[in-house]
């Protein structure tokens, strides 16, 4: 299990430093094992910060995350945690050197993980693991990246985090650079390997992709968990004013989209209130420290209005 307690992620901006824009604020939410997480809010909601400080690639300014009863923080050694914590990104091509063969990248985690595996026996593991993410290790073994399709390189990228046994993955827009059918192969391989006892931090700005394909979802707004609980209680009983206007802007076929948002009369957010509170059309002063708390089970809001 992993859990994410009070985060926030500072960085100081404007002139001198002296500005802070809180990238993530305050976060805390839970992923057990075998649970595939939903990360969703628009651009600069602070998705992918979360997804770096889950992956040690940056520092928190405050707060914690718990792997299996350890403190990230804590290890050493941060093989050990890269072991079973992976994460893949939104572009397949940058997470290879175009001038090694594939091959390349699953051996060297036989020489980062495995050193006194067996050359042999480790290609055999390499091939099945292949096979199972739905590839014909005959069509792969010996390419060049630039002779498999995104699709594929992103497919191989789950494999490489399967052979080092990782357990959790932050998968940070893993499919927006690939075509439709090819999404959803890679969506159903999460979901069968869900099955399988893998952890995913699905990050996405498209809610029908979350919607899709997690159990539970996270509804971010500039840094702070407006929404989150069991994807189908979120999505078919929104109760965030903000979650509410993310799904009425969903475009549908045969409609003409229209974004019906409506903007409440133009104000600030003063400090301590609701981030979404200049946005809202339910927005007054009662819209001041709002917590995220639980209206059913397993579904949180945080709205003074709810
Ligand atoms: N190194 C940095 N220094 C200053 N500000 C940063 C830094 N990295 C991110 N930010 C800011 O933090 C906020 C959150 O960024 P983040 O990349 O986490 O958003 P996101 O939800 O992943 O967006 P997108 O969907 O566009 O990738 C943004 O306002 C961004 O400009």
């Amino acid at each position: 299990m992993l859990e994410v307690i009070n985060l926030t992620k500072a960085y100081n901006i404007g002139a001198f430093g002296k500005e802070k824009l809180y990238a993530v604020d305050n976060v805390s939410f839970k992923i057990e094992d075998n649970e595939i997480v939903s990360l969703i809010g628009e651009s600069g909601s602070g998705k992918t910060t979360i997804g770096k400080l889950i992956l040690r690639l940056t520092k928190p300014t405050s707060g914690k995350i718990i792997y299996n009863g350890t403190d990230i923080s804590t290890f050493k050694n941060i093989k050990e945690y890269y072991r079973y914590v992976q994460g893949i990104f939104q572009d397949p091509f940058s997470s290879y050197n175009p001038i090694f063969k594939i091959d390349r990248i699953f051996e060297m985690v036989r020489e980062e993980f495995y050193p006194s595996e067996n050359h042999d026996k480790w290609m055999g593991k390499v091939e099945s693991t292949i096979k199972d993410i739905g590839l014909n290790p005959k069509e792969i073994i010996g390419k060049f990246p630039h002779q498999l399709s995104g699709g594929q390189l992103q497919r191989l990228l789950i494999a490489r985090a399967l052979l080092m046994n990782a357990k959790f993955l932050v998968a940070d827009e893993i499919i927006s650079m690939l075509d439709a059918s090819t999404r959803i192969d890679i969506l159903n391989l999460l979901i069968s390997l869900k099955e399988k006892g893998l952890s995913v931090l699905f990050i996405t700005h498209d809610l029908s992709l979350g919607y899709y394909t997690s159990d539970k979802t996270i509804i971010l707004y500039r840094g702070s968990i407006m929404e989150y609980g069991d994807t189908v209680k979120v999505f078919n009983n929104p109760l965030h004013p903000y979650t509410k206007m993310l799904l009425e802007s969903v475009p549908t076929t045969h409609k003409k989209w229209t974004r019906e948002e409506l903007i409440a009369e133009s104000r600030r957010t003063p400090p301590g209130y609701c981030k979404y509170y200049d946005r809202c059309p339910l927005g007054d002063s009662n819209c001041k420290n709002v917590e995220l708390r639980q209206v059913e089970d397993n579904h949180f809001v945080a709205c003074a209005k709810v």
